[in-house]
């Protein structure tokens, strides 16, 4: 029997610990933000994202969910600024969500789910490469965008049209020349604290940046024209993520998310 883990009653995240002992770590992710409780920071920096399209190269089916990667070999694409020292290069960006619209985000705000949650992945470029970063503390940054249902995602669409070429796991296609950036709210004003991977291997090394807007997609967008909807029964392969999320650390909030 396959030992893979997964979002199922027998691999799913309350079996990780397992076999991952970051688990009992005491900086998982994913939490569930209180946004009374997050202390406002003065010292944080508004985040400064810079994407390049040239940089996307492909979307691959991972099985567990679809992630568009990006050349990582040059300063090109990256962030800085924000709670972060020094700057992160964007790596790949995937989804994770849910089997029906009210959930499927890993991260919750005030104990609400989203139907699905933008994960942009960045790496320290302290080290030299993702693999060395992924298990250091201060090795990766990811930005975390939620999304809920409401008009139609033009950008969104250009990624979900490319799910028909990569409808089995390991399946991989060329996907160029794409801004990453097209993707983000207008505003990037954000929650932030230190936690992990929210998969396995679940390593404690990411420096987490939630924004506050959500941007928007609509419950009838998915792979292609027809339009079907992005869920279990489309995506043969790939499972809607069905982890729950943990009351974990309290964030910080940025400066510009003051209340004005
Ligand atoms: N949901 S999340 O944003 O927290 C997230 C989850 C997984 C990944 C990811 O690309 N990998 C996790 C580690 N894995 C392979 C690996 C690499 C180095 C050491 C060991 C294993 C790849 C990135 C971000
Ligand atoms: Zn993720």
């Amino acid at each position: 029997m396959s030992n893979a883990w997964g979002y199922g009653p027998t691999n799913g995240p309350d079996t990780w610990m397992e076999r991952f002992p970051n688990a009992k770590g005491p900086r998982q992710s994913p939490i569930n933000i209180v946004t009374m409780e997050a202390q406002f920071d003065p010292s944080l920096k508004p985040l400064k994202i810079k994407y390049d399209p040239y940089n996307s190269r492909d979307i691959l089916n991972n099985g567990q969910s679809f992630q568009v990667d990006f050349v990582d070999d040059t300063d090109s694409s990256t962030l800085t600024g924000g709670p972060i020292c020094g700057t992160y290069r964007l790596n790949q960006f995937h989804f994770h969500w849910g089997a029906s619209d009210d959930r499927g985000s890993e991260h919750n705000v005030d104990g609400a789910q989203f139907p699905c949650e933008l994960h942009l992945v960045h790496w320290n470029t302290k080290y030299s490469s993702f693999r060395e970063a992924a298990d250091k503390d201060d090795g990766l940054a990811v930005i975390g965008v939620f999304l809920k249902i409401g008009a139609p995602n033009h950008q969104l669409q250009k990624v979900l049209d490319a799910l028909d070429f990569v409808k089995t796991k390991g399946k991989q296609t060329t996907f160029s020349n794409f801004d990453a950036k097209t993707l983000l709210p207008h505003s990037l004003d954000y929650w932030t604290y230190e936690g992990s991977l929210t998969t396995p291997p679940l390593l404690e090394s990411v420096t987490w940046i939630v924004l506050r807007e959500v941007i928007s997609v609509s419950s009838v967008q998915g792979p292609g024209r027809g339009g079907s909807r992005l869920s279990r029964d489309t995506q043969t392969s790939l499972s809607p993520d069905t982890s729950s999320s943990s009351s974990g650390g309290s964030p910080r909030r940025s400066q510009a998310s003051r209340e004005t």
